[in-house]
């Protein structure tokens, strides 16, 4: 599926109604305006250590290097309902400054990964994704940190591959639970959109308390490898924090 999107973020809405809706994503989390509710049970993954034998496809859209998941990786989400994995995705910035979606405390990290799900009631993402509780998607804030992160070099190391727009690459399989915090216990929970047109307003967005650490190096190979439209290098891929109008954010912790 091809999505034209225009570059030119204001001009989302004209294309894209529900870009200006008032469920959006991403947000700042205010941690001191969070609700505990202990009914948000850790989050429960299955099918993610994948074997080497199994080839997953890298490949650079023009807006995000994307990871396409076999069906066999699912979630449960706090609601009991099952959730099929399609792929993930990540947004970063550039060495002249952080790139995550979400904020914390009005805090940038240095980039972000996105698990994408879709609800099992649904017979695939397109179904899905336009209805209210079609989506699900895990996001963690990455961080520079002293060690390269084993699990993100199974990634990482095939960049070059796909420095291209349209490039793709095949990936060895791993375990793709590496890529997400240890604690899958701790997180925020909030009810949101795509961040991409068509920012269907479709999204139950988990953003892990704990945050996962790469190395510099890492980052900076993120930051300076992919080309998107116009032979430009990829970076800056995130949308900017949009109004909660109204909107509590969740907290599985205390
Ligand atoms: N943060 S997010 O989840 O909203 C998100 C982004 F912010 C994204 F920026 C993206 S990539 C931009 C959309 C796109 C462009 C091209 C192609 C293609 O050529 O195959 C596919 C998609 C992107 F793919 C996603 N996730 C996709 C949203 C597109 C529609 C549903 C498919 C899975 C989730
Ligand atoms: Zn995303």
């Amino acid at each position: 599926m091809v999505l034209l999107l225009p570059t030119d973020k204001l001009s989302w809405s004209q294309g894209f109604p529900d870009c200006s809706g008032q469920k959006q994503s991403p947000i700042n989390i205010i941690t001191e305006a969070t609700l505990f509710s202990p009914q948000l049970q850790p989050i429960h993954l299955s099918g993610y250590n994948l074997p080497p034998s199994e080839q997953l496809t890298l490949k650079n859209n023009g807006h995000t290097v994307v990871l396409r998941l076999p069906a066999t990786l699912t979630m449960s989400g706090s609601n009991g309902q099952q959730y099929q994995a399609v792929q993930l995705h990540l947004h970063w910035g550039s060495p002249a400054g952080p790139g995550s979606e979400h904020t914390v405390d009005g805090q940038r990290y240095q980039a972000e990964i996105h698990v994408v799900h879709y609800n099992t009631r649904y017979d695939s993402i397109f179904q899905a994704m336009t209805q209210p509780d079609g989506l699900a998607v895990l996001a963690a804030l990455l961080q520079a940190g002293p060690e390269k992160n084993p699990s993100y070099e199974h990634v990482l190391e095939h960049l070059e591959e796909v420095s291209e727009e349209g490039d793709d690459t095949l990936v060895a399989g791993f375990n793709i639970a590496g890529l997400l915090p240890a604690d899958l216990s701790r997180y925020f929970r909030y009810n949101g959109s795509l961040t991409t047109p068509p920012c269907y307003q479709t999204v139950m967005w988990t953003v892990f308390n704990q945050t996962v650490r790469l190395s510099l190096d890492q980052i900076l190979k993120l930051e300076e490898t992919l080309y998107g439209d116009h032979d430009k290098l990829l970076e800056n891929n995130f949308r900017l924090p949009q109004a909660m109008h109204g909107r509590r954010v969740l907290a599985s912790f205390s």
